[in-house]
């Protein structure tokens, strides 16, 4: 039960991730909320109460994930979910032929570092505070839970970056349940279709319109709290192990 559970989430002062810190405080866990120090964090996190902690986090940076686990245990006394939400996504084409000009190696890197590179770093270094818990009655000692994309399946016209980085979410996800299966944890992915949050606010109103309605049902953008719902059920449901999931309402991305 997420009762008194303590949770790191990461991304957590927008979209998915504050939904998810929002669920969790609200059902009584304790969490750290680590997310960028140019983030929302501290005024989230005020407003959560004091069972919500803002940790400035860059996730490719070993030292931040490495404070952020360490307030969990100085604070709340262990870990027992780890949500990795923070992302990026970028629009470029491979090659731009009207611009005679090649997509940027550094635009490419920069989403891999922090999609696949960020979610690895956390992975492991939170299944190291995870292996000290004691085990349940089942064995378990801690659950991951990571956010890949519908992109991971079938990416989009200037999606290579984004679509490789979430690709790399869910190859990842299979062989490091069976890494971490020893030690009891667990690990699934969730890969969103389109949800309702910063990132897609970005767009203009006619667009999210008009991609609500490629959605076969609901016929309408995912609510942050929808999101938050399935990481919950991951967490308590001890037999979801080294799957990615897609909550999309049935979206197949056209090209
Ligand atoms: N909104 C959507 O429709 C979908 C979102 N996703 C994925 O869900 C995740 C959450 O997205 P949203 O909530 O929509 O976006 P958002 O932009 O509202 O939130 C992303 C959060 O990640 C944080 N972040 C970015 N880089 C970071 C870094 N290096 N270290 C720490 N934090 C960092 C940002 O500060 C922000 O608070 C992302 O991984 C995104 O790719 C996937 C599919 C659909
Ligand atoms: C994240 C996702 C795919 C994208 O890359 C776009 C994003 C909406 C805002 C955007 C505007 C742009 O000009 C660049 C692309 C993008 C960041 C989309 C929201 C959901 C898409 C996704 O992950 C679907 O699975």
């Amino acid at each position: 039960m997420i009762k008194n559970a303590v949770a790191v989430v990461t991304g957590g002062a927008s979209g998915l991730g504050r939904a998810t810190v929002e669920r969790l405080a609200k059902q009584g866990a304790r969490v750290v909320m680590a997310d960028l120090g140019s983030s929302k964090g501290n005024e989230v996190a005020k407003e959560l109460g004091d069972n919500v902690v803002f940790v400035p986090v860059d996730v490719t940076s070993e030292k931040d994930v490495t404070t952020a686990l360490e307030t969990a245990k100085d604070k709340f006394g262990r870990l027992d979910l780890a949500v990795n939400c923070a992302g990026t996504a970028t629009a470029v084409r491979t090659y731009n032929f009207n611009k005679n000009a090649a997509h940027r190696l550094d635009d490419f890197t920069r989403v891999l570092m922090v999609n696949t590179v960020g979610t690895f770093n956390v992975i492991r270094l939170s299944a190291g505070l995870m292996g000290t818990n004691e085990p349940n009655q089942d064995g378990q000692r801690g659950v991951i839970v990571n956010t890949a994309s519908v992109a991971a399946y079938d990416g989009q016209i200037g999606q290579a970056a984004y679509s490789a980085s979430k690709a790399a979410v869910v190859g990842m996800t299979l062989p490091i349940a069976r890494d971490l299966s020893t030690q009891g944890i667990r690990i699934c992915t969730i890969a969103p279709g389109l949800f309702n949050t910063p990132m897609l606010a970005a767009l203009p109103e006619k667009v999210r319109t008009f991609l609500a309605k490629s959605i076969p049902f609901p016929q309408r953008l995912g609510e942050p709290s929808e999101y938050a719902h399935l990481v919950q059920a991951i967490y308590e449901n001890p037999l979801m192990n080294g799957e990615t999931i897609r909550i999309d309402g049935a979206l197949r991305m056209q090209p």
